[in-house]
């Protein structure tokens, strides 16, 4: 027989790739007939075939923005063409993509995260692995074991909690503003997300994990693993297949979890040993609290003294997750707050002023008196009202509900869309511009977080979901929004944080379009969405 003459270990390649192509060939068999029913029964979509999916209706619009634009460019300029179903539609980008049903409304998007609840979908995994170290993180458990864990957790992000880790954030700003004062004193340009990248690490380091990195200003092992794991980390969707399968990513990814698991873990160990010993030690981080009812809870843990080891896998893996979530796009929000400040003269007058008002005259004062009194950061209307439209015309992320069996999503005109098969997919991106729902959608006006219900610019309810809404919502936006305060009130009077790219495009010369809708700082892939080419900017520091 001919194969007895075939090597075992080739007739084991075999199987294997032809088990491979049998399990991509039904995915692709399913996606494509579960669109061809979608297609017969009228439900919107763009043009369509059983080769290619939607595939085709991306070309044009792949012609309209910079390679590497991010991917919600494309889908907010597909649901343009939809706005009479809600500008709700149905995307198939298989092989490259799972199956969407885009939501760009409020109301379905509260149907689908709210009233209905839905499950979170398990291919999420696939995004958090490679930061978590594991699967089954908080974004992407479901049913009594998410509603256990969150409920471990949410403590540690509790407004009062937060707001005891003013000195955390304090400290480590203060430090941001020697390195900016740096970097003025140099008048270099550097890119502003490699920076905040590493200060976003530091705190979330300090909050989470009880740890000072000093990341931003030295190599730290944790930091520089998580900062490498968002630079080789890919869109579910990405079409570039030699970045897509690129053989060398498997391997820095796992090296970096590798890196990731070893300084948590000693830390893990030396926080328990610290609780172990005394208890009623005040608790500085979520760490702290969390390991307190661990040992409190668990009679054997505290005979034993010991941390069981599955306990510790599964600690270390929410450790990572908030590790990553705390750092990335929050980062991504800060550098966009300097840039639009920067745009808009008007609004950064009106956001020192109010500094001035609420803090005194000298900027370097500011972090001593949160000190002393860490709700002065609640007493900041602009700030805030900046914070929030800048974090609507960047989302730095969206939501995504798997869809059910009986679970259809209606719009106001009676149009039913099915959720069976697909993953609903909340483009913040889109719906936070959705002229339907907006005023004056792609104009930076902070004003509109301040007027009453009867002005034409007061913001229609659920329409602005950066965090989302529901149960799933973010567990950490009490945090961003006191990180983010912090920073501009310890920076915004103190340097013009502006852009460089007309310098940064002299000396790194490349062919192609260089803007996405007018902006040169466009939204680009890097785990959350982050301004492109890291922002590269300069720092003047001002009299
Ligand atoms: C600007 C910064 C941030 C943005 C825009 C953001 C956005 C979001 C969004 C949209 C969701 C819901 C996703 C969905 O419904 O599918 C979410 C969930 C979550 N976020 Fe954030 N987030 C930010 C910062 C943070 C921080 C600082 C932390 C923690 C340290 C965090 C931890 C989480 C976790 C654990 C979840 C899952 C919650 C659950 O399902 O129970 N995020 N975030």
């Amino acid at each position: 027989m001919a194969s007895t003459f075939i090597p075992s270990y080739w007739q084991g390649a075999i199987t294997l790739l032809l088990i491979l192509l049998t399990y991509v060939i039904s995915k692709g068999w399913h996606s494509r007939r579960l669109f061809y029913k979608l297609r017969q029964q009228g439900l919107p979509m763009p043009p369509w075939n059983i080769f290619t999916g939607n595939m085709l209706a991306l070309l044009p619009l792949l012609k309209k923005f910079p390679g590497n634009a991010h991917q919600n460019y494309l889908i907010t300029e597909l649901s343009k063409d939809f706005t009479k179903w809600d500008s709700a539609f149905y995307l198939d980008l298989w092989p490259f993509s799972i199956p969407f049903l885009v939501i760009n409304s409020p109301s379905l998007a509260t149907q689908a995260t709210q009233e209905l609840d839905l499950p979170k979908p398990f291919d999420l995994d696939r995004f958090f692995r490679p930061f978590a170290g594991g699967t089954d993180t908080l974004f992407t458990l479901n049913g009594a074991e998410w509603k256990q864990t969150h409920a471990i957790f949410k403590p540690g992000f509790s407004a009062s909690f937060i707001l005891s880790q003013t000195d955390n954030i304090v400290r480590e700003t203060a430090s941001l503003v020697e390195i900016l004062k740096d970097h003025a004193t140099k008048g270099n340009i550097f890119l502003l997300d490699d920076l905040l990248g590493y200060f976003m690490m530091d705190i979330i380091g300090a909050v989470v994990l009880g740890s000072r990195l000093h990341s931003k200003q030295q190599f730290n092992q944790l930091g520089h693993a998580m900062r490498s794991q968002v630079r080789w980390h890919i869109a579910d969707g990405e079409l570039n297949i030699f970045k897509r399968w690129n053989p060398a990513r498997p391997l820095v990814q796992w090296y970096n979890s590798h890196q990731m698991d070893s300084y948590v873990s000693k830390e893990l160990d030396e926080r328990f040993a610290e609780r172990q010993k005394n208890s009623d030690a005040p608790v500085h981080s979520i760490i702290d609290l969390v390991l307190d009812n661990y040992i409190k809870e668990n009679f054997s843990v505290r005979t034993s003294g010991r941390m069981d080891p599955i306990y510790k896998k599964w600690l270390s893996v929410h450790i990572r997750t908030f590790l990553f979530s705390g750092h990335d796009s929050t980062a991504s929000t800060i550098e966009y707050c300097y840039h639009l400040l920067s745009k808009h003269p008007e609004a950064m007058a009106r956001i020192r002023a109010e500094h001035d008002n609420v803090f005194g005259p000298e900027p370097s004062a500011v972090g001593a008196q949160l000190l002393e009194q860490p709700q002065k950061i609640n007493m900041l209307p602009y700030t805030t009202a900046v914070l929030k439209e800048t974090m609507r015309l960047f989302p730095a992320a969206s939501g995504v509900r798997k869809g059910q069996p009986n679970a259809t999503l209606q719009d106001a005109n009676g149009h039913r869309f099915p959720t069976e098969g697909v993953t609903i997919l909340m483009m913040h991106t889109a719906l936070h511009i959705n002229p339907d729902y907006w005023k004056e959608p792609n104009s930076f006006i902070p004003e509109r977080w301040l007027v009453g219900p009867e002005h034409p610019l007061y913001p229609v309810k659920g329409a602005w979901r950066p965090f989302e809404f529901g149960p799933r919502n973010c567990i950490g936006q009490t945090l961003v929004m006191q990180d983010v305060k912090t920073v501009l009130a310890m920076t915004v009077r103190e340097f013009d944080v502006c852009a460089a790219y007309n310098e940064w495009d002299k000396l790194h010369p490349r062919k192609g379009l260089k803007t996405a809708w007018g902006e040169r700082a466009y939204h680009v892939f890097r785990a959350a969405a982050h301004p492109a080419d890291g922002f590269p900017c300069r720092v003047i520091k001002r009299k």
